[in-house]
């Protein structure tokens, strides 16, 4: 296989040449556990884990390879010795545990991300802004599928109720359990193209999983992994290539990602919001008692609902929490340099 073939284009090249020395090679991050790695590169799959100058030079979790990402690797020792990782197109952080904001990157350079929903029980819009958010500032380009149309009446209904919510992203019905109206999914699915499934359990992931895959042999196939010890354990593969050519990842820490969204990507969810509040009297309106407030005029005047102003405020608070989380975070750093930098200097005035 070609690495056109696992993704590979121009921005990863030119991120390449910059950065790499004569005799290094690339692969794709196809499984990642406890940092070891197998990589897909253009002499097949190989082990590999990071060299002790990245490790060294990591600062944070983040720094770290993930499922799909591109690494510059060091290729005659083995196992392989990731040296960079290059920057990504895009990516899925969860939190670290035990910390509020550091975050670990779960997946990167996902061209396109399904939002499953279920068209039965599951059917939530606010749960579908979140997901929007999330994807938004992920940089990769959300897809909403709402599946099980074999179930569901008044199907015109709730598209239309989605689409209300969306902007301009597209809104694709389909049946994954009867294979119906799974075509509507291939301009997504081109070859070297990488996207994955997020959705709330039981809306038909694993379901929509196996149909793209069709009967593909990697199905069943484990990976093996080997460590710079020679020990080696197996694991599942996380990235399948389907057989229109197009790259699936699908990780458990991917079905799981919880918002992590930052102001620009709660702008782009709620562009109506944003484009009423311009109207406000004051720029810095709260849209609550203020007068002048251009939202409680749309909420009165019934082209605003309640419930979405809620979801935007929700949101809204929980980056205002991030945020600041992230400047104590910050100012605690800065502290310690400044100290650092008082030892080593201590007769400077
Ligand atoms: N009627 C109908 N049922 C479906 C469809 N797609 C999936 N299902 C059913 O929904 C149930 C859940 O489907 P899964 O594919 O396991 O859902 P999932 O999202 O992978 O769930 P988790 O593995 O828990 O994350 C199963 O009983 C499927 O048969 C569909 O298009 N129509
Ligand atoms: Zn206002």
């Amino acid at each position: 296989m070609t690495l056109q073939q696992f993704g590979w284009c121009d921005r990863f090249a030119q991120a390449f040449n910059a950065i790499a020395p004569a005799g290094f090679a690339v692969g794709r991050v196809l499984v990642e556990q406890r940092q070891r790695y197998q990589l897909w590169t253009e002499n097949g799959e190989v082990a590999a884990v990071v060299s002790g100058k990245f490790r060294h030079e990591a600062t944070q979790a983040s720094d770290f390879p993930a499922v799909g990402d591109w690494v510059v690797i060091q290729p005659e020792v083995v196992p392989a010795l990731i040296q960079a990782v290059l920057p990504r197109a895009s990516q899925f952080a969860r939190k670290v545990a035990g910390s509020q904001t550091a975050a670990q990157v779960i997946a990167a350079n996902i061209d396109t991300v399904f939002i499953v929903c279920g068209l039965d029980g599951d059917f939530n819009l606010r749960r579908i802004e979140r997901y929007l958010t999330l994807i938004w500032q992920s940089g990769a380009n959300p897809v909403i599928l709402l599946n099980k149309i074999d179930v569901c009446d008044r199907l015109e209904l709730k598209l239309a109720a989605v689409e209300a919510i969306a902007f301009g992203v597209p809104v694709i019905g389909l049946s994954a359990l009867q294979n119906q109206g799974l075509e509507a999914l291939n301009p997504f699915l081109l070859p070297g193209k990488t996207i994955a499934l997020i959705g709330s359990s039981g809306v038909g992931k694993s379901t929509l999983t196996n149909q793209l895959l069709g009967h593909t042999a990697q199905a069943t196939q484990a990976v093996r992994l080997d460590d710079s010890r020679g020990r080696h354990t197996t694991t599942q593969r996380q990235i399948w290539q389907l057989p229109s050519g197009a790259l699936l990842i699908d990780t458990p820490g991917l079905r799981e990602v919880q918002l992590w969204s930052t102001a620009d990507s709660v702008q782009e969810t709620f562009a109506d919001i944003e484009a009423i509040a311009a109207d406000c009297h004051f720029r810095d309106c709260h849209h609550q008692q203020e007068p002048g407030c251009a939202v409680q005029q749309a909420l009165a005047a019934g082209t605003l609902e309640q419930h979405r102003l809620a979801s935007y405020q929700k949101l809204q608070r929980e980056q205002a929490y991030l945020a600041q989380r992230q400047d104590q975070h910050n100012s605690k750093a800065r502290w310690k340099q400044i100290h650092k930098a008082m030892r080593q200097h201590p007769k400077r005035q």
